[in-house]
């Protein structure tokens, strides 16, 4: 016994009171036999959960054996083959359902919600208002008295993130306010727990003890369930925001009117980076509002509950006391917070270049290693390092001292405060006693000791309750960093959002603002004459809106037949790609008229092959998918047809199937490209097709071959190019013509008989004038032997080009 005292460096006296302390215990514990009551809260919240448990059990279970069965009938009841056949349905709602293989010999079935276009057009002017609102603001000579940005924005993205009342996210929402409030609750009762059981154990009174520990184990069930519920509710809630913004996204960004381009190309709307604003932001963004719930909400309610429960024991000048110093030190801590909005929307950008950065070696790769480009790529890449790091440092440095100031305040500073108030009824108590009822019965140590132990109680439970109210209050101090970031990624998603519209809105002319007045030109679909330009100016958008630079003007041209292909011509840079860009519609038609067939009839081919991600197969089909082939009626034989047709068949025997993927726009030599694209067009069919230098990377006589095969096909062709010999297979000819600083355009109609012999004339001088080059480069080659001494004898054309000086002189 000495030894342990001297041990634990306790007198005697005290291991004796504590040895006591413990025999009583044990004697009233055997003595009596603990009495829980069934009807208690713990044991209640307790059976409570167990029984939600079971049924959330039995419900998913269901569910998911509901689905399985569903899946079963679709795989093995209906005709697997058919039931692709007919994968992309519309239903009677507008949605798409599709069937998406899954695994070996299995589909399973998705449901794509119809896009609602009228909403968008009734979003735009939200976004239109909210800068117009922001502008008067900032003019208005009094200010407003209220205006958060912040909240304006998020009032706007709200009616994506929950459409409806009654939507997934709703209930996820109002589980999540449940399950916060809940939470509170039981933490007032754990308090109200811990303050009973140490009562107890100061009164030695096992039996009580015991009964409380028991319904302590109970009750932490229903609590550690609800602290998963919130975190599971937060991640499901975010989930459910991204979904839906992603969704509205891409419904905008991906649909006819070509956002997508639009929004990428280098003008005043253009987005930088813009991949990392639909992954990364959007997830950000929807993870810190969800989180925002959470961390607020949770110690939002907790400051009502406790602050209520604490007023009953400490009386409302306390809770003033506490809630003044709250209010003093948030005022003081949002002075000293840095911009953290700010500093996280400007770290995302940096990274989004450094990562772009990245993406843009790994994709030109062969071009820069042919350049043997590494080196300046090195100094590119690390300036975009340097900047992010720069700033990352900064936000570090401007964290540390910012977070110093904060634990001070809010985590000690906080605690004392809350240290003084749970002792005040106790020291109160002391100077001025309250009256108590007669104990003249009782000892003197008797009532000390009852006093003692209640006195303990209650500091125990308002120690507990200020300590978590002073939690909650560092927790919501905490959060207004988090509220600070929030607004950060709210400007981003706004910023994004309000882009989209304005280059959603039909008559999107370039500019910065939801205008388009400079647009006059109309364009006249389902054409099926021909082709028709009355009065046809091009000219190319302003970056700031309205016209820019014209390329050429008044072009008026009338081709009535459908079956007759038209070939532009013209020198580099004089806008013959531009007039498919406004035939396509990516580009603004600004004055005059164009009369064209239905966009469905017509096929584009850029310059620039375009290879998507996926196998053989997909280069062949693009833009459609194979669940599409296969609607078409179409399987891997046609393919192979196609591919003989562009005497392309080798590539299937030396790749060995359509299914091999491969990184294809580094596999294809040019010319193969160029003729996967004519593959395109008889995959497709269209009526027309244009052919912007499609068949520039070809040798002459496949060249040949692939017009005669468009002829054949019947698919009329309207070709942009600078090279005249193609005028052999065109009917017109529209001439653009660089003259004197001025641009000027002539029509020329082929299929009269002047016309042809004229044209005729004209291939024959090209033909003479190519040949003429051959033997220039032969009797160069000639010369160039002869003087490296490797030809005895010279031909007498060679010969006629060289000074007389050379060829007396000795050979070198
Ligand atoms: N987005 C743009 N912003 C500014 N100028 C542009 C833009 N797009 C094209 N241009 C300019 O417009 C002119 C016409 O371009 P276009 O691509 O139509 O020429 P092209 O006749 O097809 O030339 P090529 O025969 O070389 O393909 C060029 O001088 C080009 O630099």
């Amino acid at each position: 016994m000495v030894t342990v005292s001297k041990l634990v460096g306790m007198k005697r006296q005290d291991i004796k009171n504590v040895l006591l302390l413990l025999q009583e215990f044990v004697v009233t514990y055997r003595d009596n036999k603990v009495k829980i009551n069934y009807q208690s809260r713990p044991v209640i919240l307790f059976l409570a959960t167990l029984v939600a448990t079971a049924g959330f059990g039995i419900f998913f279970t269901l569910k998911n054996i509901l689905t399985k069965y569903n899946e079963y009938l679709l795989n093995t009841k209906l005709n697997r083959p058919s039931l692709i056949r007919q994968s992309s349905t519309i239903l009677k709602n507008g949605s798409r359902e599709i069937f998406i293989p899954k695994g070996k010999n299995k589909v399973t079935r998705i449901i794509i919600p119809k896009p609602n276009l009228d909403q968008y057009a009734a979003d735009k002017y939200l976004y239109k208002n909210f800068y117009i609102n922001q502008q008067l603001i900032q003019q208005s000579p009094k200010g407003i008295i209220f205006n958060s940005k912040f909240l304006n924005q998020l009032s706007i993205i709200w009616r994506i993130l929950i459409p409806k009342f009654y939507s997934r996210n709703t209930s996820l929402l109002l589980s999540q306010c449940f399950f916060l409030i809940l939470r509170t609750w039981l933490s007032l009762l754990v308090a109200k727990l811990d303050g009973q059981i140490v009562k107890n154990l100061i009164a030695a009174n096992g039996k009580k003890f015991s009964r409380d520990l028991i319904y302590w184990l109970l009750i932490a069930f229903p609590a550690s369930y609800t602290n998963a519920a919130i975190k599971y509710l937060d991640n499901r809630l975010s989930l459910g925001f991204r979904t839906n913004l992603t969704r509205y996204i891409h419904d905008m960004y991906l649909d006819k009117k070509m956002s997508y381009y639009k929004v990428n190309l280098n003008n005043s709307n253009s987005i930088e980076n813009i991949d990392q604003y639909i992954t990364q932001d959007i997830s950000k963004f929807c993870d810190s509002l969800s989180g925002l719930f959470s961390s607020m909400g949770k110690p939002f309610i907790d400051l009502i509950f406790f602050s209520v429960y604490l007023r009953d024991n400490l009386g409302t000048g306390a809770i003033i006391g506490i809630f003044t110093n709250y209010f003093i030190t948030a005022v003081l801590l949002k002075q000293s917070t840095p911009p953290f909005g700010k500093l996280s929307s400007k770290r995302t950008h940096l990274e989004g270049q450094f990562f772009n950065q990245q993406l843009n070696l790994m994709n030109n790769c062969e071009e820069i290693g042919f350049y043997k480009g590494s080196l300046i790529e090195k100094v590119k890449l690390k300036e975009k390092f340097r900047g992010l790091m720069n700033h990352v440092n900064n936000e570090i440095n401007i964290t540390l001292n910012y977070g110093v100031i904060e634990d001070y305040v809010l985590k000690y500073t906080w605690s004392a405060w809350g240290y003084v108030f749970a002792g005040l009824p106790v020291f109160l108590d002391e100077i001025w006693p309250k009256q108590v009822p007669d104990q003249s019965d009782k000892s003197l140590s008797q009532i000390q000791r009852v006093d003692e132990r209640k006195n303990m109680r209650q500091f125990i439970i308002n120690k507990r309750l200020m300590l978590s109210l002073a939690d909650a209050g560092s927790r919501l101090m905490y959060s207004i960093k988090d509220v600070n970031q929030l607004t950060g990624h709210t400007d981003r998603v706004f910023n994004l959002l309000t882009q989209l519209h304005k280059v959603h809105s039909p008559r999107y002319d370039f500019g910065s603002k939801f205008g388009y007045s400079d647009i006059h030109g109309t364009i006249q679909n389902n054409y099926a004459k021909g082709i028709r330009l009355e009065h046809f100016s091009v000219i190319i958008p302003s970056i700031d809106g309205g016209e820019g630079i014209p390329l050429i003007s008044d072009i008026t041209i009338d081709i009535k037949d459908n079956n007759k292909n038209l070939l532009i011509l013209g020198p580099n840079g004089c806008g013959k790609t531009s007039i498919s860009r406004i035939m396509a519609g990516l580009w603004p038609f600004y004055h005059g008229l164009l009369s064209k067939p239905n966009d469905d009839d017509i096929f584009y081919l850029p310059q620039k092959t375009y290879f998507t991600t996926g196998n053989l197969r997909d280069q062949i089909i693009y833009p459609f998918s194979y669940n599409d082939m296969l609607e078409m009626g179409y399987n891997d034989d046609y393919l192979y047809h196609i591919l003989r047709e562009v005497k392309l068949e080798y590539l299937l025997k030396r790749e060995g199937n359509f299914n091999v993927i491969k990184e294809w726009k580094d596999v294809f030599s040019g010319g193969e490209k160029q003729r996967i694209s004519i593959a395109r067009v008889l995959f497709k069919n269209p009526k027309l097709v244009i052919l912007d230098e499609s068949t520039n990377a070809v040798s002459t006589d496949v060249e040949d071959y692939l017009f005669e095969l468009l002829r054949t096909k019947r698919i009329s062709f309207i070709t942009l190019s600078h090279r005249p010999l193609l005028m052999k297979y065109h009917d017109f000819i529209l001439e653009i013509k660089d003259e004197q600083d001025e641009r000027s355009w002539e029509f020329h109609d082929l299929t009269s008989v002047e016309n042809l012999k004229s044209i005729d004339k004209e291939i024959n001088e090209i033909e003479v004038k190519l040949s003429q080059t051959e033997k220039w480069e032969l009797r160069k080659q000639e010369i160039e032997l002869y003087l490296d001494g490797k030809n005895e004898g010279i031909s007498m054309e060679a010969s006629i080009e060289l000074p007389k000086d050379i060829l007396l002189s000795p050979k070198r």
